[in-house]
């Protein structure tokens, strides 16, 4: 958080999440806001945008009253902090009022919650939301009573006569999709609620319409990025769950003990694996030793490992890489791929020779797996007079892309060769 960040906020936010529909277009018996990406609810990612945001006070989730126990499940495992849980209504709207009247009137309310000068309306289903967006709409909702992001249209809007034909089409570049977050005076946005028509209640879609209807507030419109879109249809799980993913494979940190083989190895992998991602933009990979230092260079942001191990049948350093990765509790948000790097470095040495041991890395795996943290298995025949080693080098780099890609706990334990 820059510094002066907090204080230009300069008003009290909170944010309120609908949470409280049935997503039907989805298409699942689960409601969309609770479906699991990489393991882990949709709801969770969205509150976690919102909450490591320090100038929001209060969040307020709004859902249907048979699933308030699972999204205090949900808050509970993910450590979820400054979050309440409100039942919703029939619609959209009624469940955002719903979110608003747990706000107190009066600053005298024994209610642990304060109204806030600002409030944010966020749809629970969008999960990429950054904080310069809702800054953005919060100084412009302060400023002008209300704010929300849009986005370009990508279809022309049309219109159909009562006989299914076409009666006219909108100016596309005269029209933007409303998107979220979106942000109002709270009065302002409260008032709205309290005046509005059952209709609206139950038929509309947009909150910024209620601000100008009933409180003759013309909202600031923002244009935003595009990742601000809601998760409505299954292809939108899987995007969601790709972009996360992509999101999580940035940084990628090799590891190694100091005997020369795995050193050198390792500083191999890791110029690879850098030139690599250079075509993806912002990857960044680094090298260390694997000790308790770990846990301070960089944790919270690197949730790829690669632990190379001198010896070919030995799982030592990997082990102790877990327990580092354990006790920092990094697992506990995104799951951790950890691969297990092997030396086969002798030529004499036959390719069975050491696999029982290496075999155990599937048990290893198994258990390790209940902490979030999945651990792939990879053999490097590695000599370095090889004059094929950088062959070798890329074919591993390659296979680590991949399994950092995908993160795919069907694969835990199996061990790849390079
Ligand atoms: N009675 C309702 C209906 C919707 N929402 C929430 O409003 C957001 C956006 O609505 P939408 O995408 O329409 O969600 P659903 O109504 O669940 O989807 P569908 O229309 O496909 O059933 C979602 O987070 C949804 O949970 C809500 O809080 N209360
Ligand atoms: O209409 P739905 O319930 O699918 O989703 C609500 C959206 O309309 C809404 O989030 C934006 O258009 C901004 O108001």
């Amino acid at each position: 958080m820059e510094p002066g960040k907090l204080r230009s906020v300069g008003a009290s936010v909170a944010a309120v999440l609908p949470a409280g529909g049935s997503g039907e277009r989805l298409g699942s018996a689960t409601p969309k806001q609770f479906c699991a990406l990489l393991g882990r609810p949709l709801i969770s990612y969205t509150v976690r945008a919102l909450e490591r945001i320090n100038w929001i006070s209060d969040i307020v989730v709004v859902v249907s009253l048979e699933n308030i126990e699972t999204m205090k499940s949900i808050i509970e495992k993910y450590g979820h902090k400054r979050i309440t849980v409100v039942e919703g209504g029939m619609t959209r709207h009624r469940s955002i009022f719903n979110g608003l009247k747990i706000f107190p009137e009066s600053k005298l309310s024994s209610c642990p919650l304060q109204k806030p000068e600002v409030v944010i309306i966020h749809d629970a289903v969008r999960p990429f939301v950054e904080e310069d967006i809702l800054l953005k709409v919060v100084l412009a909702a302060k400023e002008h009573g209300a704010a929300g992001a849009i986005r370009p249209l990508v279809s022309t809007v049309v219109a159909s006569s009562a006989d299914g034909s076409l009666n006219h089409s909108l100016e596309r570049a005269s029209y933007r999709a409303s998107e979220m977050p979106q942000a109002f005076v709270f009065d302002i946005i409260y008032q709205a609620y309290h005046q509005c028509s059952d209709y609206d209640l139950d038929y509309g879609t947009e909150c910024l319409h209620l601000a100008l209807k009933y409180c003759k507030t013309n909202a600031k419109l923002i244009e935003g990025s595009p990742d601000l879109w809601k998760v409505t249809y299954k292809r939108d799980l899987y995007a969601a769950e790709s972009i996360i993913k992509d999101n999580l494979s940035q940084q990628v940190c090799v590891t190694t003990d100091m005997k020369e083989d795995a050193v050198q190895l390792g500083f191999l992998l890791h110029e690879t694996l850098k030139n690599e991602v250079k075509q993806a933009k912002g990857k960044s990979v680094f090298l260390c030793k694997n000790d308790n230092r770990l846990q301070n260079i960089f944790l919270g942001q690197c949730y790829n490992f690669i632990c190379i191990n001198a010896k070919k049948s030995d799982i030592k350093e990997t082990q102790q890489l877990v327990d580092i990765l354990e006790n920092a509790r990094i697992s506990v948000l995104h799951p951790v791929v950890l691969i297990s790097v092997h030396l086969n470095v002798s030529e004499n040495m036959s390719f069975s020779s050491g696999m029982e041991e290496l075999a155990g890395i599937k048990e290893f795996a198994k258990e390790v797996k209940k902490k979030h943290i999945l651990v792939y298995g990879l053999l490097i025949h590695y000599n370095k007079d090889d004059p094929k080693l950088q062959e070798t080098i890329n074919s591993a780099a390659a296979i680590i892309s991949a399994l950092i890609k995908d993160r795919n706990p069907e694969l835990i334990g199996q061990l790849l060769v390079a």
